[in-house]
């Protein structure tokens, strides 16, 4: 169990997070939903203890994070948001590094790691250097060093951008699996389809304010027959009706 209780974080004069409160349940897979800016990674580098509150706690299984860092930090698999790191290391060499990092022997990560880059089908590129690889196998790198060590919690911000539609779809399994473990999954992201299929418990932010938590299920049944991108969009959306997409392309479009 996740406690985030009343969190705030501020760049500067920049208010980036206001007052957060909520619990993440192990065994489930929680997602953040937000527009850009809303403050989806803000929350999550404060989880993953890169960046530290300005107010308000995190306790991670009775844990307060700011006095357990390190104990907690061991628990965590950790994807950033962007994929562009250690572009001059091979994909092998940044696994190895991860796993120096994490005081772990070759022996220790080998037979997961021959796994998962079977998995994301990198078994000719592990020799090649990360600069050298395309977005979406630079997220595949990073998603299985991330996995390497098979930590309990798994933080992932926006974890399916750029991958192909097998990986995108292996990765969707692995998270459920998981969870079913009773292991816990968070994650962000921008694709609604995706959060409906995979999320038991959704937050939804908006510049830095938490205006929905609870289950999808719940926020389906509220909004009688809508989708999810209707819903979100009417409660996180534009106010009004906005006529932007008719004054740049004319009324001509569909
Ligand atoms: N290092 C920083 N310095 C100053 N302001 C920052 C910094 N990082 C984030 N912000 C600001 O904090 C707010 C929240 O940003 P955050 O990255 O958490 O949003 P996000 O929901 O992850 O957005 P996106 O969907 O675009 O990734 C934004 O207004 C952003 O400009």
């Amino acid at each position: 169990m996740i406690e985030i209780n009343d969190l705030t974080k501020s760049y500067g004069n920049k208010l980036a997070l206001q007052h957060l409160t909520l619990k993440i349940e192990s065994g489930k897979i929680f997602g953040f939903l937000g527009h850009n800016g809303a403050g989806k990674s803000t929350t999550i580098k404060n989880l993953v203890s890169i960046i530290q509150p300005t107010s308000g706690s995190i306790i991670v299984d009775g844990l307060d994070l700011a006095e357990h860092r390190q104990e907690i930090k061991q628990k965590i698999a950790y994807v950033p948001d962007t994929p562009d790191i250690f572009l001059q290391l091979t994909a092998m060499e940044y696994w190895d590094l991860l796993a120096a990092a994490y005081d772990l022997a070759e022996s220790d990560v080998q037979a997961r790691r021959h796994k998962l880059v079977e998995l994301f089908n990198m078994s000719e590129r592990v020799d090649e250097t990360m600069a050298s690889f395309s977005h979406g196998m630079r997220q595949k790198a990073v998603l299985i060093g991330a996995l390497l060590t098979d930590p309990d919690i798994w933080i992932l911000d926006e974890p399916m951008q750029g991958l192909d539609p097998q990986a995108a779809y292996d990765l969707k399994q692995l998270m459920k699996a998981h969870a079913e473990k009773g292991k816990t999954v968070i994650f962000s992201t921008h694709n609604l389809d995706t959060a409906q299929q995979l999320c038991d418990e959704l937050a939804i932010l908006k510049t830095g304010q938490l205006i929905y938590n609870g289950s999808v299920q719940d926020l389906l049944a509220q909004h009688n027959g809508e989708s999810l991108e209707d819903i979100y969009l009417q409660m996180a959306g534009r106010q009004g009706d906005s006529h932007l997409v008719d004054d740049i392309e004319g009324d001509s479009h569909e």
